[in-house]
C-alpha cells in the first residue's frame, strides 16, 4: 500500500481482518516469471495458509520481490496465481492487499498522520482506525511530523502504517524490519503475530535468518527456484542447525551438489552474508 502504487486505491467496504479465510489465502502453482531475457521464477508452486505469518526468504536476487509483486498482481507472469480466491490482480483484492514496498513511499510534505489518513479514506476508514495503525507503528510522538523529517526506519513504519489502516486480509511486507532497532524489531513482530491471531495473513520478506523463526511457515528461495515450503523448526532439522542461517545453508549446499555437482560456493557466493551486511 503506497502512492505508488495506485491499484490499490479505491472505495467501498473493507472486510475486517477479524474474518479469516479458510485454507490457503495465496495458491500458486507453475509461476513463471521473466524480465527481459532472464527467468527470474521458475515453476514455483506452494499456497500460503491463511491467518499465519509465511516468511520468504532468499539471498539477494533469489526472486523475493519478483513473487511479492505477482502476488500483488502488478508483475506479468505464467502460471496461475489465486488470492483469497480470486485471480492475482482482480480489482476485488484491491480493499483486500496490502502491500509494502522495500522503499517508503509516503508524501514527504504531509505528516505522518495526514499521509495514514490519505490512506484510511481510500478505504473509508475513519480517526480511530488512523489513530491506532499510528500506535501500532510505534509513531504516536512523530504523528504531527511532516515525513520528510523522519529517519529511514520512521519513514518504513509509515508506509507499514497506510497500509495497516486499511485492515486487509492479506498483508505483502517487503523487508519490513530493514533499519530497524532490535527493541523495534520485536514490537513489529508481536504486531504481526497479534495481526494473524485476528485472521490476517501475512506473507514477510527478510534477508535475516534470525527472523525466520518468528514465521509459521517458511518459502525459502534461491536463484527464482522454491527450495523449500517448511516450518522454522523443519529447517533446523533439514538443515542440521539450530542456526537458521547455517541451516538454509546447508540446504543450498545439498541442492547444488543435487543439481550437477557443482562445488560448494553457496556460502558465500550465494549472496547471503553480503546480503546480511546491507
Ligand atoms: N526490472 C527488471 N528487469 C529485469 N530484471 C530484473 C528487474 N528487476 C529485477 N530483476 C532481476 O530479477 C531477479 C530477482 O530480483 P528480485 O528483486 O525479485 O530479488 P530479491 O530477492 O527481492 O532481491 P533483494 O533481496 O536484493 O531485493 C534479479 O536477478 C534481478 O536482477
Amino acid at each position: 500500500m503506497s502512492p505508488s502504487t495506485p491499484g490499490f486505491a479505491g472505495s467501498g467496504p473493507v472486510p475486517d481482518s477479524s474474518n479469516p479465510v479458510a485454507g490457503a489465502a495465496v495458491s500458486v502453482s507453475g509461476l513463471t516469471v521473466r524480465r527481459g531475457r532472464d527467468t527470474v521464477l521458475q515453476n514455483v508452486d506452494f499456497s500460503i495458509p491463511a491467518g499465519r505469518i509465511t516468511g520468504l526468504l532468499g539471498p539477494s536476487g533469489s526472486g523475493k520481490t519478483t513473487l511479492m509483486r505477482t502476488i500483488v498482481g502488478v508483475q506479468a507472469a505464467s502460471g496461475a496465481v489465486q488470492v483469497l480466491g480470486r485471480p492475482a490482480g482482480h480489482p476485488m483484492l484491491r480493499h483486500l492487499v496490502g502491500y509494502v514496498t522495500q522503499s517508503p513511499s509516503v508524501y514527504p510534505d504531509l505528516t505522518v498522520e495526514a499521509n495514514v489518513r490519505y490512506f484510511g479514506a481510500m478505504h473509508r476508514k475513519g480517526k480511530p482506525d488512523v489513530a491506532e495503525a499510528i500506535a501500532a507503528v510505534g509513531l504516536v510522538p512523530q504523528a504531527r511530523q511532516k515525513a520528510a523529517d523522519l529517519s529511514g526506519g520512521q519513514l518504513s513504519r509509515v508506509s507499514l502504517a497506510c497500509a495497516l489502516v486499511a485492515r486487509p486480509q492479506l498483508l505483502v511486507l517487503d523487508e519490513p524490519t530493514v533499519g530497524l532497532d532490535p527493541v523495534l524489531r520485536a514490537d513489529l513482530w508481536n504486531r504481526f503475530r497479534s495481526l494473524a491471531e485476528a485472521g490476517t495473513t501475512l506473507l514477510v520478506s527478510s534477508h535475516v535468518m534470525e527472523e525466520a523463526s518468528h514465521c509459521h511457515s517458511l518459502l525459502l528461495l534461491r536463484g527464482g527456484k522454491l527450495l523449500a515450503q517448511l516450518t522454522p523448526s523443519e529447517l533446523a532439522e533439514r538443515g542440521r542447525s539450530n542456526d537458521l542461517e547455517q541451516a538454509f545453508l546447508t540446504i543450498i549446499t545439498e541442492q547444488e551438489d543435487h543439481d550437477g555437482g557443482i562445488p560448494a560456493r553457496s556460502a558465500h557466493s550465494a549472496g547471503w552474508h553480503d546480503r546480511r551486511m546491507r
